[in-house]
């Protein structure tokens, strides 16, 4: 049993709430202990993942969030640095997963979300879980 914090940008709810449902699922299948901490937007996460892992109390992180592009060139900045945030410490040797959806449209969000149909929480989910396996099977 490991501990898995799933930090969810709440900027959709609707959306957010049918991601974090698959992350969590996939998450307490594999026998694990899940909590969740809110955060504003996807620029917030990978900074709130850094904080929460001075606490030491989790093995594992999901990120969360839905970033829909808009009029302007705002969209390339939450979606790139988002990403280039968690890789950077996924690079360090955290065991995230990240699943930010970064998408045109409301639609293509729903079908990605859904745990019933693309399920990217449950994906991220799955991918912190494979590096945390991994750190396990590397650590000196
Ligand atoms: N436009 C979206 C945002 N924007 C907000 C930023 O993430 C951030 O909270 C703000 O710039 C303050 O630092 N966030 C999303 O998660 N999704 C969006 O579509
Ligand atoms: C992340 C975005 O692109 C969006 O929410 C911002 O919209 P806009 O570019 O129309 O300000």
């Amino acid at each position: 049993m490991a501990r898995f914090l799933i930090v969810e940008a709440r900027f959709y709810d609707h959306l957010n709430d049918m991601l974090v449902a698959g992350a969590r699922a996939a998450l307490e299948a594999a026998g694990h202990e899940v909590e969740v901490l809110t955060v504003p937007g996807a620029l917030e996460v990978p900074g709130a993942i850094a904080l929460a892992s001075e606490s030491g109390r989790y093995d594992g992180y999901v990120g969360i969030g839905v970033v829909i592009r808009g009029e302007t060139y705002h969209f390339e900045i939450v979606a790139g640095e988002s990403a280039r945030g968690i890789m950077a410490l996924t690079m360090d040797g955290m065991a995230i997963g990240n699943g930010i959806l970064t998408v045109e449209n409301e639609a293509q969000a729903l079908v990605r979300a859904d745990p019933a149909q693309n399920d990217k929480g449950g994906e991220a989910a799955k991918a912190a879980m494979a590096l945390l396996d991994l750190q396990g099977r590397f650590a000196g």
